[in-house]
């Protein structure tokens, strides 16, 4: 129940609407209480031929009714209005939460498993908060009042009449509990079927280049197998619910009869008392087997709430100092600068100073850290303090929303959402002109490939960009960053899915309005940086060598070494 806990505050928005519900469902619940004494009354009448009071009865017990419908359905709609709302202020919270983490929060946990906490963890606490807590407050009620009146009619036979409940309570407990464990289950199956669905969907292309189709095909089989039986189980269980407790509801009432029956006999209570007795016991079944049921509820709740919790309570960010809205160019610098994302360092003992507006090539062989260098300078991951500085300020103590709006990340693998080209090349500035947009798409050479869409702008891009080809997706990406006109860029190999020739022309375009602009360019293909004005070569996480174009050429070490690499590929590429 501790788990529970930091719901409370979500709560508290909402008491004036949760009172007005506890306050109808009160009205409900003294209303229920007239229905068995307006039917002692009915049969009374019966036995004494009093026509008028029998019709009389009669009419209340159906003016009750309507009344019951009317305070039930506004009592219901307080309570579950309130866990809508506290449902959405959950999900707005926990994604707000979520945006405020950096990289390596989304290495440690899954897509999938960030995506359930949305659903099915959000979704458990609503029916609890909602249901559950409605469920839980009427029971507490009903229980009170009808034990009042049924005492106050007969304590022996209370006594009596209440033997069966604690094996009701006991027995939907347990069968409750097999419920949920059986219902977890299913979830899970139903998990992994959808995520192997996914992947066999997203990745259509592999399976079937790799002849792997039937192998898919039998691990789906085996998931499927697997969820389909434990769904069968699941209405196994749920179809044994109705029945046992059909078996022993009516052991109370058979109680009463035999103890009640002899009680009217010797004249010590009345036929109607009698029944009316026997309508406020029954009364108790619902909100008993319902007990069992809040039981299971509070359980799986306490689990999600422990879930939601873990990502609700992580630290925030701490709020930083102010940063210069201005998009002007920063000077960076780094000071012995020794990261890594696990506990291995890929970055080691960097020393660097950057001066405003310049062009910084970043080269070095394959997993040297050049991304790494990329993401740190982006605010993607936090190095330790005093290691980075922006314009003299140590990063790690600026706001890290506020500097994000000065950079311009491309990344090597830069993600488009669904929606039109349009949408995606003016993402960061969506109420920008056409104007831009054309400029932008110039800048890029993409206004070939956009005259030939029969959409032009508004062609969809598809989910992730699927629908571009692999350059294409790299220059919406690149002519997202540029409708942003950011001080300090940062392309992470931004041309690897250009021809050669295309990849000269997007650079000698973009580097017109890269003039002035502190710039970091990594990129795979070294002779690329030609135009740096410094280049800087990382080798296993080491800055190795830096200097202009020229002076690292004629240094003949790893630079040289990775031109003269490109140098022979060319040469075979052109034999072949
Ligand atoms: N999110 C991550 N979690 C753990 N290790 C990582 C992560 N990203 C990168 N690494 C590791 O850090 C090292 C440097 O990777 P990085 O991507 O920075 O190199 P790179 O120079 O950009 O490589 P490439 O030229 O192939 O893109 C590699 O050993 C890589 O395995």
């Amino acid at each position: 129940m501790r788990r529970l806990r930091f719901l409370l505050p979500y709560f508290k928005p909402y008491r004036s609407i949760l009172l007005a519900g506890l306050l109808w469902l009160l009205v409900t619940d003294v209303l229920g209480l007239l229905g068995p004494w307006l039917l002692k009354v009915g049969i009374d009448a019966v036995q004494q031929h009093r026509a008028q009071t029998l019709y009389g009865a009669g009419l209340l017990l159906a003016v009750m009714a309507l009344l019951r419908y009317a305070t039930r359905s506004r009592s219901r709609h307080c309570f579950l209005h309130t866990a809508c709302r506290l449902e959405n202020d959950l999900r707005q919270h926990l994604l707000a939460r979520l945006l405020q983490q950096g990289g390596s929060f989304f290495d440690r946990y899954r897509t999938g498993d960030l995506l359930s906490r949305f659903t099915n963890d959000i979704g458990n606490l609503r029916t609890l908060a909602g249901f559950g807590l409605m469920i839980f407050v009427n029971t507490l009620m009903v229980y009170g009042m009808t034990l009042v009146v049924l005492l106050g009619m007969s304590p022996v036979l209370t006594l009596v009449a209440l033997l069966p409940y604690p094996l009701l309570f006991l027995l939907t407990r347990y069968l409750s509990s097999r419920l949920l464990a059986a219902s977890a289950k299913v979830q899970r199956g139903l998990g992994q079927v959808s995520e192997t669905l996914e992947e066999g969907i997203g990745g259509h292309a592999v399976i079937r280049s790799y002849g792997l189709r039937s192998l898919r095909g039998a691990y789906f089989d085996t998931l499927n197998e697997r969820y389909l039986h434990a769904s069968l189980v699941l209405a196994r269980l749920r179809n044994a619910i109705g029945p046992s407790m059909a078996l022993i509801a009516p052991l109370g009432t058979l109680l009463v009869l035999y103890f009640g029956g002899r009680r009217v006999i010797d004249q010590q209570l009345s036929l109607g008392e009698l029944v009316a007795f026997n309508a406020y016991l029954v009364q108790l079944t619902m909100p008993t087997l319902m007990l069992g049921w809040i039981l299971g509820l509070v359980q799986r709740g306490a689990a999600s709430a422990e879930r939601l919790a873990d990502i609700l309570q992580l630290q925030q960010p701490p709020k930083g100092l102010p940063i210069a809205q201005r998009q002007g160019p920063p000077a960076v610098c780094f000071r012995n600068l020794t990261f890594g994302y696990v506990d291995k360092p890929v970055l080691r003992d960097l020393q660097l100073e950057v001066a405003p507006g310049s062009l910084i090539g970043v080269a070095g062989p394959t997993g040297s850290g050049k991304s790494t260098l990329l993401r740190l300078l982006a605010g993607l991951y936090v190095p330790e303090p005093e290691q980075l500085f922006i314009d003299g300020r140590d990063l790690t103590q600026l706001d890290g929303g506020a500097y994000r709006q000065r950079v311009a990340m491309v990344p090597q693998e830069g993600r488009l959402f669904s929606g039109s080209l349009r949408d995606n090349l003016l993402y960061a500035v969506p109420d920008a002109d056409d104007n831009l947009l054309q400029k932008v798409v110039e800048a890029v050479c993409l206004q070939d490939d956009i005259a030939g869409f029969a959409q032009g702008f508004d062609t969809r891009v598809g989910e992730g960009g699927q629908a571009l080809s692999g350059g294409q997706r790299q220059r919406v990406c690149l002519g997202r960053a540029l409708a942003r006109d950011a001080g300090l860029w940062l392309l992470d190999d931004p041309f690897s899915h250009l021809d050669a020739a295309t990849a000269q022309s997007v650079w000698r375009q973009l580097r017109r309005w890269l003039v002035g602009k502190t710039v970091f360019l990594a990129s795979g293909q070294a002779s690329l940086l030609a135009g740096a004005d410094r280049i800087v070569v990382l080798d296993a996480g080491r800055l190795v060598e830096s200097g202009t174009y020229d002076a690292l050429r004629a240094q003949k070490g790893v630079y040289a070494r990775l031109l003269e690499k490109e140098r022979l590929q060319r040469e075979l590429e052109g034999l072949s």
